[in-house]
């Protein structure tokens, strides 16, 4: 009656352990969650909201609507999934810990909220993102880096508003010159809008994170960038290995120089353009600091560098075949 979908490679994923009575007390964590009401795995980020005027806050401000479905990352015993369940036609909820998925199930079971959940047990960051229109989730923070770099490339929703750690929120919400702005701030920038939407202290959780909390929002641009996300994230990588160098002396690296060159030469015989000469990597040289000598960029540093700037980094590089993913 549940949709239930396990996810993941196959042999990966642990099938869905059965908590009964044999089961000696004390010795299966869930039965430490059910008799204690604690979350003790903070390997997988378990920190459960327990302040109701959060979740109500985080479920007001997410702007959902009857027709829209919700993508829950880590529902974990549903205090959030439950009100997400109570405005949205569906939710989709992805939960890696199947103890936690047991718990979920037995508060939803027997309601009208019922038929309104599907349950996707697995990891997420190792599986396709499902449609939805909103992502509303208190993000486990370990995955927190890597699930908003698949959310970006994904691209397909109208809004997220996630719980993260506060520094990571305000990396997100960084601008160039501010110290906390990175690779991170530039590639989510790119894509999507972010604005702060609340602090949240670390006492609203259980068991208490050691480092305080924030809830942000990204809005998709529209149009979107005319590049893709791997293509744009290639060259921060590059830009923002030291940002506080400037960008003539990043692209002198041997080893950028060496990838790029292996890219561009990749790119030209894909397309049965005639590659550049074999004279050790010269010429190839000469052509990058031209780029960047008649973008104007030579001497700028990533660290104050917006979007705008580095996109139209990338499509002067990208006008010369060189391509950075
Ligand atoms: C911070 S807790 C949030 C729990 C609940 N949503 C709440 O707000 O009280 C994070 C949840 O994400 C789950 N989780 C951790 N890593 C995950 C992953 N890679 N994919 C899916 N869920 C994950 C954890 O098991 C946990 O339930």
């Amino acid at each position: 009656f549940f949709s239930l979908q396990p996810m993941g490679k196959p042999g990966k994923q642990k099938p869905q352990k059965q908590h009964g009575n044999k089961m000696p007390e004390g010795s299966d964590p869930l039965h430490r969650v059910m008799k204690q009401n604690i979350m003790f795995n903070k390997s997988k980020g378990q920190h459960i909201l327990k302040n109701p005027a959060v979740v109500k806050a985080m479920v007001d401000k997410a702007g959902i609507k009857s027709t829209d479905t919700v993508l829950e990352i880590g529902p974990g015993t549903g205090n959030l999934t439950v009100q997400l369940l109570a405005k949205a036609k569906k939710v989709v909820a992805f939960e890696i810990d199947p103890r936690l998925v047991a718990e979920l199930q037995k508060r939803v079971m027997a309601t009208p909220l019922q038929p309104k959940l599907e349950i996707l047990l697995g990891d997420v960051l190792k599986n396709e993102l499902p449609y939805f229109d909103l992502c509303v989730s208190n993000l486990p923070y370990q995955i927190s880096s890597p699930f908003i770099f698949k959310l970006i490339q994904h691209g397909r929703f109208r809004a997220t508003l996630v719980m993260v750690q506060k520094e990571f929120a305000d990396r997100l919400t960084a601008r160039p010159g501010d110290k906390l702005y990175s690779r991170l701030s530039a590639n989510v920038q790119l894509h999507c809008r972010v604005s702060h939407v609340m602090k949240v202290s670390k006492s609203n959780f259980r068991p208490p994170p050691k480092v305080e909390s924030a809830v942000v929002r990204l809005e998709p641009r529209v149009p979107k960038p005319p590049v893709q996300a791997a293509e744009f994230d290639g060259l921060l990588r590059v830009c923002f290995a030291r940002k506080n160098k400037t960008l003539l002396g990043e692209f002198k690296q041997k080893s950028v120089l060496q990838l790029l060159e292996k890219n561009h030469r990749a790119y030209l015989t894909a397309r049965g353009l005639p590659a550049p000469p074999a004279d050790g990597g010269a010429s190839f040289a000469e052509l990058v600091r031209r780029v960047l000598t008649e973008s104007g960029f030579a001497a700028s540093r990533a660290r104050s560098m917006d979007e705008d700037d580095l996109l139209r980094l990338l499509l002067a590089f990208n006008r010369a075949n060189i391509r950075f993913a």
